[in-house]
């Protein structure tokens, strides 16, 4: 794929992304003078004729749809080594997905997120006016366009008809994806109906207002339970979207739609900045977010937080400055965060919290008071200057929002597991400016042994941090374990929520 430069008469200049079936490319039509997005179907999928009729459905489908809210498609055709593709109108402001405060896994402003939620609403609703199932609605396909007049459009994108077929011929891929996803739809052969697309919807509102991918059906954490402050009418919108019974959702997207619109025009009458920053819930991300989306939009994914850390200081100049790696680590965080699970110890035992992740690798314990949030969907390693990738990690807290910033107080405790690298030599070169080194000692748990530094006097409260680089006691290795460790009082729960970390192997 590289080595191509052209494709029929549209000039290729760079990659776009790609999905787990199809690659994009940004190409330039000599002809028309405009810039398009090319999809080409992934190599290893084009030898199955089913595959291959489904991606090219797709195209059809889209272009069927006729719709300014859906992405237009102009051409389709083959490449020479029989590769299908489609030619479709470019959208140059990146996807909702790359949203500065959903890459930093805090919420939006209220008014825009739930404008950019209506607005997909009324995308969805095109398309089943047209008589067509998205199935996997998610920030990633949805996508932003400015017009000339520099006002930004969302286009809905890609529709997960491929995935809906692998999943059909007994491939792991489910139709939808990881939060997105209606119980229906995980149901091989269960009728499906536009309020599939209203599950998915519910989980963009609850994504874009909480920062946080909701949890499998029927484990939905309440909205105004992760951005406290938040009015419960949006709550309940949101879940009434995400009810599993398909019967309980809205009945229409075009009603949840008119129903958000309604709630915005509440906000925006209020003041417009949402209740979550008249009680301090989500300072940063408001501050980092623009206010509309007919703001500049082509800001790319920050790759550190120092992009909401910036407008942050420049708000509260005598704040502390945050420590880039907390910050790099809520950013991978966010941009990775997709399930939430959070299972309760027995009470009768000293109410300890138990929290695994998404991959079910790693499990800690914590202080029942420290479970408000959890993100446990992994994180990226690169955070740490090791290898990118996407490795098991969890982060519970009673404050997630604030967890970069060493100014608030926070308890709450951050895992991440890596397969590669010297973990011990980054985390041991970390410093944070702002608290008081206390020193750092060995440590040897059961199956664990490493390093463990501890900094004191940390604004919050006397707050404290805690850091750790495990290595497995047998020796071996890898994987490697970092750990970070917030108290805001000058607790003393470190050594025990480290002794009840648990890697399954
Ligand atoms: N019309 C377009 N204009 C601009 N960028 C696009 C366009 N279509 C897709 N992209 C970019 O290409 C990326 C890959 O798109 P694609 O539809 O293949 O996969 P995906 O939605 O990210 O993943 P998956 O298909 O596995 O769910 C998108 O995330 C987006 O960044």
């Amino acid at each position: 794929m590289h080595s191509l430069e052209r494709i029929g008469r549209y000039r290729l200049e760079r990659r776009l992304g790609s999905g787990a079936f199809a690659v994009v490319w940004l190409a330039h039509d000599d002809v028309l003078e405009a810039p398009v997005a090319i999809k080409v179907l992934a190599e290893n999928w084009a030898g199955r004729l089913d595959v291959r009729e489904r991606f090219l459905e797709e195209a059809r489908l889209l272009r069927r749809a006729g719709s300014s809210r859906i992405v237009q498609v102009y051409d389709i055709g083959e490449l020479p080594d029989g590769r299908p593709y489609f030619v479709m109108e470019y959208a140059d402001g990146g996807t909702l997905a790359d949203h500065p405060a959903l890459a930093a896994g805090t919420p939006l402003p209220l008014p825009e997120a739930l404008r950019l939620t209506a607005l997909a609403a009324r995308a969805a609703e095109a398309l089943h006016t047209a008589g067509i199932v998205h199935r996997d609605i998610k920030p990633s396909n949805v996508l932003r366009h400015s017009s000339p007049d520099g006002r930004v459009r969302l286009l809905l994108a890609d529709l997960g008809l491929a995935k809906s077929l692998a999943q059909a011929s007994g491939l792991t891929m489910a139709a939808g994806s990881e939060g997105y996803r209606p119980p229906e739809q995980a149901v091989p052969g269960a009728g499906i109906d536009a309020r599939a697309d209203v599950y998915g919807l519910g989980a963009l509102g609850h994504h874009l207002v909480t920062g946080t991918v909701p949890g499998p059906p029927g484990e939905v954490l309440r909205p105004d339970r992760l951005r406290p402050g938040l009015d419960p009418a949006v709550s309940r919108a949101l879940l009434r979207a995400l009810a599993p019974d398909r019967e309980d959702r809205w009945p229409t997207a075009l009603a949840f739609a008119r129903e958000l619109e309604r709630l915005t025009d509440g906000t925006e009458a209020t003041g417009g900045t949402g209740t979550a920053e008249a009680t301090g819930g989500t300072g940063a991300a408001d501050a980092a977010a623009p206010a509309h989306d007919s703001a500049p939009t082509a800001a790319p994914v920050p790759a550190s937080a120092s992009t909401v850390a910036a407008p942050l200081a420049a708000r509260r100049p005598r704040r502390l400055v945050l420590p880039a790696v907390l910050a790099a680590l809520a950013v991978v965080l966010g941009g990775t965060a997709a399930a939430v699970l959070l299972h309760r110890s027995p009470p009768a035992k000293d109410e300890g919290l138990r929290v695994t992740d998404s991959s079910g690798r790693v499990r800690v314990e914590v202080p029942a008071d420290w479970g408000g949030q959890v993100r446990a969907s992994g994180w990226d390693p690169a955070a740490l200057g090791l290898r990118a990738g996407k490795e098991p990690g969890l982060a519970v807290a009673d404050d997630l929002s604030r967890w970069q910033d060493l100014d608030t107080p926070v308890n709450g405790v951050f895992l991440g597991l890596s397969g590669h690298g010297d973990v011990a030599a980054r985390v041991g070169a970390l410093g944070h400016a702002g608290c008081h080194y206390e020193g750092g000692h060995a440590w040897a748990g059961g199956d664990w042994h490493g390093r463990v530094r501890t900094w004191s006097g940390c604004p919050g409260e006397e707050g404290s941090l805690t850091e750790a680089a495990l290595t497995p006691a047998d020796g071996t290795a890898h994987p490697q374990l970092y750990v970070q460790i917030r108290e805001s009082d000058g607790g003393d729960e470190a050594d025990r929520v480290l002794d009840s970390v648990r890697v399954a192997s």
